[in-house]
C-alpha cells in the first residue's frame, strides 16, 4: 500500500484515546506495498501487553460502502476463517474518521507471503478459498463487486487513447466477449455470494508451523463484493498457478488448487462450461485496473503501479489456450 494520507504517532494516539480501548500507540509505521488505501503497522502498549494491529485510513472507498467489507471480514473471522478481525470502537462502530478519512483498526495476521508459490502453497489457499466461499452465505449485507463489468465498461474508453491499435482492438473484442458471457443464461445461474475477488499472492500470509506453511490468513477485502464464486476461483488461478513470464498456467499448481477447492465445493455443470471465459474476465479485469492506475495515477508517497502487460498476456494467453477445470463426475471442453 501507497501512503497518500501521512498520520502521526501523536494524531494516532489522539484519536485512540478517544475512540478505542487499546492502549497507547507506541510505534507507527508506513506500509509500502499495495495501492489503494493508506496503511500503518501500528503497535500498542497496554497493562505492559503488546499488541500489533492494522490502521488502514480508506482513499477511495466511502464510509457508506465500507461496512461491507468490514462487517464480512468480521463474518469470516467469526466463522473461524482466517482473515482479519475489525475492532468496533467505544460506540460499536466498525468504521470512524482520522485526518479526514475514514479508518480502521485490524488485527494483524501472522506470516509472510510467498511471491513464488509451491503446489502446497495453491493447495492450501484452494481449501480456505472454497471454505470462505461456503462461510459467506449467510451473510446479511449484500453490495455488488464495484470493480466488475459496469466498470470495465466506464474504464475501457478512458485507458484507449494510451493503447496501440492491436492494444486497442484486443480491449474492445474482449470487452464485447464478455459483455455477452455476462448476459448469458449460463453466467446468470452460477452460484455467487462474498467474494475475495483480488485474491493475489500478495494478500496472503503463511506461518511456518513445525517445519511446514500453513495459512496464515487472507487479507485486503477492500475489492471484494458479491460476484460469482467461479470469478473468484479464476482471479487467484491467474495469479497464482501460473508461469509469470508467460503467464501461461502452471499445471501441478493448477490441479492443486483445484482439487482442494473442490474437495470443499464441488463444480456445478454451468462452472465447467463458463470457465474459459471466467478466466478471460480475470485478465481483463486486471488489465483495465493496471491500465487505469497506470496511465491516470493518483498522487502518493511510496506508490509503485503494478506492470499492466502481465495481464494483457495472461489475456492474450487464455484466449489462445482453451483451459479446463477438472470435475470428478465430468470433464468438459470449454472452447
Ligand atoms: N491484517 C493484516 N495483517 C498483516 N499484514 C497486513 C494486514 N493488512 C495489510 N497488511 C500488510 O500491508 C500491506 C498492504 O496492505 P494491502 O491491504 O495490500 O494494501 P492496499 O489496501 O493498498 O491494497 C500488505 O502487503 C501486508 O504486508
Ligand atoms: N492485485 C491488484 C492490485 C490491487 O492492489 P492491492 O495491493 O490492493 O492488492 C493487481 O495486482 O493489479
Amino acid at each position: 500500500m501507497a501512503v497518500f494520507t501521512s498520520v502521526t504517532l501523536d494524531e494516532v494516539n489522539a484519536w485512540l484515546e478517544k475512540n478505542y480501548r487499546v492502549g497507547t500507540a507506541s510505534e507507527l509505521k508506513g506500509i509500502s506495498s499495495g495501492i489503494e488505501n493508506s496503511n500503518f503497522f501500528l503497535t500498542t502498549q497496554m497493562g505492559g501487553t503488546q499488541r500489533e494491529f492494522v490502521l488502514t485510513l480508506f482513499e477511495r472507498l466511502s464510509k457508506e460502502q465500507l461496512p461491507y467489507y468490514l462487517e464480512l471480514m468480521e463474518h469470516l473471522s467469526k466463522k473461524g476463517i482466517k482473515v482479519p478481525a475489525p475492532l468496533r470502537n467505544n460506540a460499536h462502530q466498525i468504521v470512524g474518521d482520522l485526518n479526514g478519512k475514514p479508518a480502521t483498526i485490524v488485527t494483524k495476521l501472522s506470516g509472510k507471503s510467498f511471491l513464488n508459490p509451491s503446489v502446497r502453497h495453491c493447495e492450501l489457499v484452494g481449501d480456505a478459498l472454497a471454505k470462505m466461499h461456503l462461510a459467506g452465505l449467510d451473510f446479511q449485507l449484500s453490495q455488488a463487486n464495484l470493480r466488475s463489468i459496469d466498470w470495465w465498461k466506464s474504464t475501457v474508453p478512458l485507458v484507449i487513447p494510451h493503447l496501440n491499435s492491436a492494444q486497442d482492438q484486443l480491449i474492445q473484442s474482449e470487452l464485447v466477449a464478455q459483455i455477452n458471457f455476462f448476459n448469458s443464461a449460463e453466467y446468470q445461474s452460477l452460484p455467487s455470494g462474498p467474494s475475495h475477488c483480488d485474491l493475489f499472492r500478495d494478500n496472503v500470509l503463511f506461518d511456518n508451523v513445525s517445519g511446514q506453511d500453513e495459512l496464515g490468513g487472507f487479507f485486503d477485502f477492500y475489492f471484494a463484493g458479491n460476484d460469482k464464486w467461479l470469478f473468484d476461483l479464476a482471479v487467484t488461478i491467474n495469479d497464482w498457478c501460473i508461469d509469470l513470464a508467460t503467464g501461461e498456467i502452471d499445471q501441478a499448481r493448477y490441479a492443486g488448487m483445484i482439487e482442494k477447492y473442490q474437495a470443499v465445493r464441488s463444480f456445478e455443470p454451468a462452472e465447467i462450461n463458463s470457465w474459459n471465459m471466467m478466466l478471460r474476465a480475470a485478465a481483463l479485469r486486471f488489465w483495465v485496473s493496471r491500465l487505469w492506475d497506470y496511465h491516470l495515477p493518483r498522487e502518493a508517497k511510496m506508490l509503485t503501479p503494478h506492470d499492466p502487460t502481465h495481464f494483457e498476456r495472461i489475456l492474450i494467453s487464455r484466449r489462445e489456450v482453451s483451459s479446463y477445470l477438472p470435475n470428478n463426475s465430468a470433464k468438459h471442453a470449454t472452447k
